[in-house]
């Protein structure tokens, strides 16, 4: 700790074992070196050249590729906030915080698991008239605001516990399902425990059932006026603003049952024309940016999405170490929690717990500047987010509240506010593309970050040690190809945009950084040596074209090393982050299965795009699934169920391996030179095997369609076919 630090708020520390990091990726970039240098050496005069070439085409791509990855782990960076400091400093002039959450969908994304986010929110341990929270509903789901109506209700009972017993998760549902089998040893807690839970089981069963019927109870619509709001609704693309401020200090209501203020709590589903176009969540993002500087105007806004429920009540406080430190506070633009998901299981099935880029890679960035937006669990500052630029030694500042122009009259303030959420509110203004999210990509949260830092802000990562937020990831395999798929076609589209790193980001932002951002962009393009890795070097087996140095060769050492360089650094890595060898190998072979599949396809998307032929769609990500699924989920069985492209393809490249390999072992033993062929061949046979079983082995519902046996037997044998007699 410097001088410097001990005032300080946080304190930052390098990764301390980089050097030997460093070490080993040279020794890692000299043997790609050797292998470049063997696939120029060794040219094919006759037999297999362009095979050979191609493959020199993937190694020198990847190569390259592999390089942009170091950036982000050349130099890590770790935070710690010092949350006492804060209080002792500043307990009694802490900035307002305004909570967005966002939801979409309320078949996908349950009003229960959207109302615990909100109370797990409302809940932190922070002065609540300084505390907002505010629903964005892009479905304008009666539903979910009926939910809402009943949670507003039930906080005035769970803060009030919450405090009482310190409670933590602050999610009711996380809460007692971790208290399901521990009674409490406080005989005060156990009854007040017994209470809130049957309060709770009450609301929910009131929920279900309306969703159940499809209707709200007539006794609710009588009660709330505000239900005419639906009036004139006539689908979730067609309908006005709607819009409720349900807490706020101003109403008299607005009290916990000990009597204490309640959080300011607002729905509001902006106004949706067919003829204009939503821009899906960041649309949604800057309507609420704006409804929400009418109502509370908070100086910082935490970014939420409605499946990640805050797990630690202290989130805000460790947050504002950041932004309220004197001296490296005023640059700060935005503070970025790790995303991390209470569903994914031990091994991993599907590789949704996204360690290596929660754990390492957002540390690297951090190292350089600032991680990305990743669109949830980040806190930022309004000015940031609004288009301000960061000017050193101009902007200061200042955490004076100005809420004394906020209206007394909270019919006026809603009306007034609802302007603000109006479809063409936007027109002719700069939103969308200098002033708060932008539009025109699938991932808007990478963008706007990107914006940010281009404005001269830097931001924060910061991974708690007790996880800050817990969501929900995909469960099944279409869902986590899908999502990939969402990802890496917004990723790439972003090299095309005006807001390209590598054109954009040069002086702008760190040269560390902007490799980092396109360890990312160019994620869609690894699928060329995906394919070309997975297919062409075991079709050559069939015909003996040899493509690899022989095992006795000296040139095989850098082959060999680079191998298992990356593979036990992989293994070692996960295993020092709490993840198992099978979650390694699940892993691996997640990122063979997004690279043949999500990536191609984004690849294309992003390609025609560009051309004009194609437009972009947002998939929102399920987050429930039926009872049959989620208990082979449960069991680690990989789940297909139904047939899609996706699968085609790995179905067929399974089976061309499997075919490859079978004639090969047949007519063992081979010449020599062929060792690596085979090795690779029987390793992409070893780790398809949730394939074969699912498309030969299974009877359950999960398991692949036999349409897609058909069409994958038919393709892997003709291509067998077609290379060993075009050839
Ligand atoms: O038109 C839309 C579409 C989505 N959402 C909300 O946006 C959030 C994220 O959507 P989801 O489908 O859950 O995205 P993920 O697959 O989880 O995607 C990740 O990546 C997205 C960018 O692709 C980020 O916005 C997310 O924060 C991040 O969690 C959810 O709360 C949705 O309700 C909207 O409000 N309006
Ligand atoms: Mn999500």
């Amino acid at each position: 700790m410097d001088s410097s630090e001990k005032y300080s708020l946080f304190e930052t520390k390098r990764d301390r074992g980089r050097h030997f990091r460093r070490l080993f990726s040279i020794s890692v970039f000299v043997a790609i070196c050797f292998i470049w240098a063997y696939r120029l050496t060794h040219i094919p005069t006759n037999h297999g050249l362009w095979a050979f070439l191609g493959l020199f085409a993937a190694e020198l791509w990847s190569g390259l590729y592999w390089l942009l990855g170091q950036a982000l782990r050349w130099n890590r960076v770790f935070r710690k906030p010092f949350h006492n400091t804060l209080s002792q400093r500043y307990e009694n002039s802490l900035p307002g915080v305004d909570i967005l959450v966002f939801t979409a969908e309320p078949v996908i994304e349950p009003p229960m698991m959207v109302i615990n986010t909100i109370l797990s929110v409302m809940a932190y341990d922070y002065p609540v008239e300084k505390l907002s929270v505010y629903l964005s509903d892009d479905a304008g789901s009666e539903i979910t605001f009926y939910a809402l109506l009943e949670a507003s209700t039930f906080a005035k009972h769970w803060l009030p516990f919450c405090k009482r017993f310190k409670v933590e998760p602050r999610s009711p549902e996380a809460y007692f399902t971790i208290y399901v089998s521990s009674t409490p040893h406080d005989l005060n807690h156990a009854k007040d425990l017994a209470a809130i839970k049957k309060l709770y089981e009450d609301m929910k069963k009131r929920i279900e059932d309306a969703i159940k019927l499809g209707e709200i109870p007539s006794k609710a619509r009588s009660k709330h006026n505000e239900f005419s709001q639906w009036d004139s609704y006539s689908s979730r693309h067609d309908h006005g603003t709607i819009l409720k401020i349900l807490l706020h200090p101003n109403d008299s209501h607005s009290k916990d049952v000990d009597g204490f203020v309640l959080p300011t709590l607002v729905y509001m589903s902006r106004e949706k024309r067919p003829q204009y176009h939503h821009n899906y969540k960041a649309g949604a993002m800057n309507s609420l940016l704006r409804v929400s500087s009418m109502i509370s105007n908070a100086k910082i806004i935490l970014i939420l999405d409605c499946d990640m429920h805050s797990n630690h009540s202290r989130s805000v406080r460790d947050a504002l170490c950041f932004f309220m430190d004197e001296e490296k506070g005023q640059e700060i633009g935005f503070v970025q929690f790790p995303q991390n998901f209470d569903n994914v299981g031990k091994n991993d099935l599907y590789g949704n717990a996204l360690s290596v880029l929660m754990e390492v890679e957002l540390h690297g960035a951090d190292g350089y500047g600032g991680p990305l937006f990743i669109g949830t669990c980040c806190f930022h500052k309004r000015d940031a987010l609004s288009g301000k630029k960061f000017n050193n030694g101009l902007y200061k500042n200042d955490w004076n509240d100005e809420n004394e122009l906020i209206k007394a009259n909270l019919q006026e303030l809603e009306a007034e506010s609802k302007a603000l959420a109006s479809c063409n509110y936007e027109e002719n203004t700069l939103w969308g593309k200098e002033i708060g999210a932008i539009y025109g990509s699938l991932v808007e949260d990478v963008i706007t970050g990107l914006w940010i830092q281009f404005q001269g802000w830097k931001s924060v990562y910061y991974n708690p040690t007790r996880k800050a937020f817990l969501g929900i990831a995909p469960t099944t395999l279409l869902h986590t190809l899908v999502q990939q798929k969402r990802w890496a076609e917004g990723e790439f589209q972003i090299l095309f945009s005006k807001y390209s790193p590598t054109w954009y980001g040069h002086g702008k932002i760190k040269l560390g950084l902007i490799l980092g951002y396109c360890h990312y962009n160019y994620w869609a393009t690894t699928c060329c040596p995906m394919l070309y890795y997975s297919i062409i070097p075991s079709l050559s087996l069939l015909k003996g074209i040899s493509l690899f140095p022989k095992m006795s060769s000296p040139w095989s050492i850098p082959f060999t090393f680079v191998i298992l360089a990356e593979s036990t650094s992989s293994l070692v890595e996960g295993l020092i982050l709490g993840g198992t060898i099978q979650g390694w190998w699940n892993g691996l072979r997640m990122w063979l299965y997004i690279g043949t599949t999500s990536y191609p396809f984004a690849f294309i998307k992003v390609v025609l795009k560009f051309f004009g032929l194609s437009d972009f769609s947002y998939n929102i990500t399920t987050k429930i699934i039926q009872d049959d699924v989620s208990q082979r989920y449960e069991k680690q069985v990989m789940e297909f169920g139904t047939s899609s492209p996706f699968f085609t393809i790995l179905t067929t490249i399974a089976l061309l391996n499997l075919f490859c390999l079978l004639a090969t072992l047949k007519e063992l033993p081979l010449s020599e030179g062929m060792g690596f062929q085979v090795l690779l061949c029987g390793i992409l046979v070893f780790i398809n095997f949730p394939i074969y079983q699912g498309l030969f082995l299974r009877k359950d519902k999960g398991r692949l369609p036999s349409s897609c046996a058909i069409k994958s037997i038919a393709l892997a044998l003709s291509s067998c076919i077609l290379f060993k007699i075009l050839n």
